[in-house]
């Protein structure tokens, strides 16, 4: 429990770097700046003062104060998308399961993630906790107690609408889910549970553990590189939340690969100072050759109404990385409502690890700027615009060196440079033109994973999926893949949509979003023979990037705001629409045509009896001179009369006919519309012993020879 900041336990922060040395330069561990922020030093020149300002005032509201970052997001925790119980459980879920999934792929590992909820009862929390359950004494006291006449009042009421459901259901109109009953006062009994997240990902240094999960915004994921982190802010949250629903301290366990110890590390968070609040922090023999991470954190949460919510984002993680295992478990007292799901790993092949990038010119500010100078470890100018951007080769350095003006220099030093030279650099940059950034550090999902997303989860009749080529806004490359499926189990009618930033699912604020408004207004349905309204639409989008703009900290959607994102949306969601218009045309086609050979063999009879009997007429006629015909009419009507040619013969090869037209209809079906959908013809292989140096497929309707 929090002891209140004493201060053995306090750990000084540690600027940047831990004392021990790492390789990976992504996993340098920092944290923003923030001017409250001193991380305890004593030099700090100001001292943040508490409370009052020196200047007396009259006017309470004007009393100056600050804020740590800890203390800003534990009262705006919505904008992190911590709203309320149940959501905040969701988005510890989801913080967790990403950590564990960038941490894996950074070391190329196929991720194996293992996720519990486990709801902990009131009296375990007390219990936990070190606290009595109390019997109630005074049950006036409390919000759910209820007056002898307001629950009579009550009662009558359910008794009422009982019976009027009974009469709807009895005449088959929908039943209304009874309304929660009015008047509660109080939030109600809280619900709490312990939620765990394992992985076999990269694990965590020793020396860091405590600011990475104790410090708000810091973190390894703050370069120039495609991750799913960005803020280091997710854990924090998470702990931020279990203080203030809970009181209990979060649990990190963590071991790298060739470690022959687990580091453990209990803390909490001290919001005011922004540091962490270590109680232990210690090194465990390990006897096994795990590494990875293992966090626990126990939470206030809502399972009964965030559940499918949680599952959803499960599922739609394991269409966007199937090359992931997740194992989800729900463990509560109450065993019917234990549950275990399991979303197996459906391909070994993984994205290539994304890298991090340098800045492209055009993707800078003055600060960047000024901050890049301060960091680099280059001498002069020259070097410094060749090494720490991209798309400056050398002699387009010394190029916008000498159109800088006469006071630069390629061989001036670049920390020299006065706060007008940098100004006059970040003008040139916006000026200048500059190749676009290649893009060749991200790592879509891949067309292949998106179609196996797709066809796994909505088994649709039709699907068409597009991968756009590298795109840049604000010198950030970003790739949109998109998908679009037609029918499929479990589809609505009308668009369904499903948006991915980074390969994470996007769940909320689902109206805002590019993909979302692009796929509603901007894309003519009609045109592509696609009914916007009746037909099942799947729409897919996926965008990768260096930078997500998402709207918030919360990572809930991208704005409709950035013209290029916005087109390379609507470009790929079109290219899907193009490929499945032709799908469709062709189907359409043929199925009318088949439908024309359909009702043809309809008219059969009728037709055949008709034909006789004019034939039967015929050849009286011919047959009494009466009429004389020649040539091949003359045969068929000897035919006739002979009775080679009858009603049934007729029939029969008008039958032959039309079947054969039919099964040549629903050939030419079956090539467009896939195979799967057509009852399948065996093929053989042809043994390999005997002289011949060939192979051959053998089907019904072809053979396929391989010559060896
Ligand atoms: N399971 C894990 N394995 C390895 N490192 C982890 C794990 N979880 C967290 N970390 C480390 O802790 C840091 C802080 O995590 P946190 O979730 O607070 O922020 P983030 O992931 O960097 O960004 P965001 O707030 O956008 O999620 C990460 O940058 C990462 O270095």
């Amino acid at each position: 429990m929090d002891s209140g900041g004493s201060d053995e336990s306090l750990v000084e922060p540690k600027k940047g770097k831990s004392k021990t040395p790492r390789k990976a330069k992504e996993s340098v561990l920092k944290q923003k700046e923030f001017s409250m922020d001193s991380g305890g030093s004593d030099e700090s020149p100001v001292e943040p003062k508490k409370g009052k300002s020196k200047t007396p005032r009259k006017a309470k509201e004007s009393v100056l104060k600050q804020k740590s970052p800890a203390e800003f997001f534990a009262e705006n925790k919505n904008i992190a998308g911590f709203d309320n119980p149940g959501k905040s459980l969701y988005t510890t879920v989801r913080e967790l399961v990403e950590n564990s999934l960038d941490s894996a792929e950074s070391i190329s590992e196929l991720p194996i993630i293992e996720v519990t909820i486990e709801e902990i009862g009131k009296g375990k929390f007390n219990s936990m906790i070190g606290l009595i359950d109390r019997e109630r004494i005074d049950e006036e006291l409390y919000g759910d107690f209820e007056t002898a006449k307001a629950r009579e009042k009550r009662v009558a009421k359910e008794a009422r609408d009982q019976e009027i459901q009974a009469k709807n259901a009895a005449v088959g109109k929908k039943v209304k889910e009874p309304s929660a009953p009015k008047g509660m006062k109080g939030r109600g009994e809280a619900s709490f549970f312990r939620v765990t997240c394992k992985d076999n990902g990269r694990g965590m240094p020793h020396d860091d553990i405590p600011n990475m999960f104790g410090r708000v915004l810091s973190g390894t994921k703050y370069g120039l590189k495609q991750t799913r982190g960005k803020f280091g802010l997710g854990a924090k949250m998470a702990l931020i939340w279990s203080k203030m629903s809970t009181g209990l301290p979060i649990e990190i366990s963590s071991s790298i690969k060739g470690q022959n110890y687990i580091s453990f590390c209990r803390l909490d968070i001290d919001i005011h100072r922004n540091i962490p609040h270590i109680h232990l922090h210690e090194k465990k023999e390990s006897t096994e050759a795990w590494h990875g991470a293992e966090i626990q954190v126990v939470i206030e949460g809502n399972w009964t109404t965030y559940r499918s919510k949680i599952l959803h984002y499960l599922r739609q993680m394991a269409v966007i990385t199937p090359y992931a295992q997740f194992l989800f478990k729900f463990v509560s007292d109450a065993s019917d409502k234990n549950a275990t799901i399991k979303f197996s790993r459906r391909t070994d092949v993984m994205p290539p690890v994304p890298f991090e990038t340098k800045y492209h010119p055009s993707a800078v500010d003055l600060l960047l700027i000024k901050r890049l100078i301060a960091e680099t470890s280059k001498k002069t100018l020259l070097q410094f615009l060749q090494h720490e951007f991209v798309n400056i080769r050398k002699n387009h350095a010394e190029r916008l060196i000498g159109e800088m003006g006469p006071d630069f220099d390629p061989k001036m030093a670049v920390k020299s440079l006065t706060s007008q030279q940098i100004v006059r650099i970040h003008q040139l940059f916006r000026q200048a033109k500059f190749d676009d950034p290649s893009g060749d550090c991200l790592s879509p999902a891949g067309e292949y994973n998106l179609r196996l997303g797709i066809v796994k989860e909505l088994h649709p009749d039709m699907v068409a999926t597009y991968s756009g080529s590298p795109q840049v806004f604000e010198g950030h490359p970003f790739i949109v893949e998109a998908g679009v499926s037609l029918g499929g189990k479990d589809v609505k009618q009308g668009l369904n949509i499903f948006r991915f930033a980074n390969r994470i699912p996007l769940l909320f604020e689902q109206g805002a979003d590019v993909v979302t408004r692009t796929a509603l207004k901007r894309i003519s349905w009609n045109t592509y023979k696609i009914n916007q309204t009746q037909d099942k639409i799947g729409v897919f989008v996926s965008i990768v990037s260096t930078k997500i703009p998402f709207k918030g900290t919360g990572k809930e959607y991208i704005g409709d705001d950035i013209s290029e994102i916005a087109s390379a949306v609507k470009y790929s969601i079109r290219q899907c629409c193009v490929q499945l218009k032709s799908k469709i045309v062709k189907k359409i086609q043929a199925r009318e045509q088949q439908e024309r050979k359909r009702n043809l063999s309809k008219y059969i009879p009728n037709a055949t009896g008709a034909i006789y009997d004019v034939l039967k007429e015929m050849a009286q006629l011919h047959g009494s001179k009466r009429k004389h015909y020649e040539g091949e009419e003359a045969e068929i009507l000897k035919k006739v009369s002979a009775r080679v040619i009858t009603k049934d013969t007729l029939q029969e090869k008008l039958a032959q006919h039309v079947e054969h037209v039919d099964y040549e209809m629903a050939m030419e079906f079956a090539t467009q519309s896939g195979v799967s959908e057509e009852p399948r013809d065996d093929i053989y292989i042809q043994a390999l012993e005997g002289a011949n140096n060939f192979i051959d497929f053998r089907s019904p309707i072809f053979v396929f020879r391989l010559f060896q």
